[in-house]
């Protein structure tokens, strides 16, 4: 593939592998993993509980180093890069969802949007956390603490703090997974919504069949490969 191919492609993985020590010795986490995901793509990552999904993300979003393999976050090596410039490339261009929501608890809703804006230097941090807020339907718990929002607003607050930042990719682990039913479709909706209107790749880890079904296409995981739609 050309260079200026792989430079305008979100996320590539070539045959990385993750292995981590136990106290039972090495464990083989990640095992020849291969992927690529285009601009604006949706991809589910499924598979068994224990397959390495969350491993996968890890490694793909730079927050764990992969002990062979490439990966590349739009054409940039994060190999070649320090824990600086891998901080640097994730702030400005790719943004994460947990499972456990990840809100900072002693700061108010709108706090919790606008920090990474204030600490990314973007100007009227404030005005864009409260856009974003209302777009995720929060307008009215701006003041709110996490403790005081149920947990689908706690995602809702996550998920407007993930795209202020207009992330060009969208790592989400499980987003749904601490919520129940209505408030899982409610989130995966507006997940779904707003990476369309801003034209965000999704990399998606979940259990749930109906959510991996909207994306564009599912990888399989099983033992620490890609078994299926690498
Ligand atoms: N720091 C670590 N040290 C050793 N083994 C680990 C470590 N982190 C994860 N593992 C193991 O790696 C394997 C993959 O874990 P991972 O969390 O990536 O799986 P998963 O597919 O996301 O699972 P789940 O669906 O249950 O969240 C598991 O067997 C796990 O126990």
């Amino acid at each position: 593939m050309f260079d200026a191919a792989i430079d305008s492609l979100p996320l590539t993985l070539e045959n990385v592998t993750l292995t981590l020590p136990s106290s039972a010795g090495p464990v083989d986490i990640l095992r020849g993993v291969s992927l690529v995901v285009g601009a604006g793509e949706r991809v589910a990552v499924v598979g068994p509980s224990g397959s390495g999904k969350s491993s996968l993300i890890a490694v793909a979003a730079g927050l764990e180093q992969p002990t062979s393999g490439q990966v590349r976050l739009f054409g940039q090596d994060l190999g070649s890069l320090g824990e600086d410039g891998r901080a640097k490339l994730r702030r400005n261009r790719v943004s994460l969802v947990f499972q456990s929501f990840h809100l900072l608890p002693n700061m108010t809703a709108e706090e919790n949007v606008a920090a990474p804006l204030e600490i990314a230097r973007k100007p009227n941090a404030g005005r864009t956390a409260r856009d974003w807020l209302d777009r995720v339907g929060l307008s009215a718990r701006l003041t709110h603490y996490p403790h005081q929002l149920s947990g689908g607003e706690q995602q809702r607050v996550a998920l407007a703090r993930a795209l202020a930042a207009e992330p060009a990719l969208l790592f989400a682990d499980e987003p749904t997974g601490n919520l129940d039913a209505a408030n899982a479709a409610a989130v995966a909706d507006l997940m779904f919504k707003l990476v369309a209107e801003t034209g965000a790749a999704l990399v998606m880890v979940t259990h749930d069949s109906a959510l991996a079904a909207r994306a564009d296409r599912s990888a399989v995981m099983a033992d620490g490969r890609i078994v299926e739609g690498g």
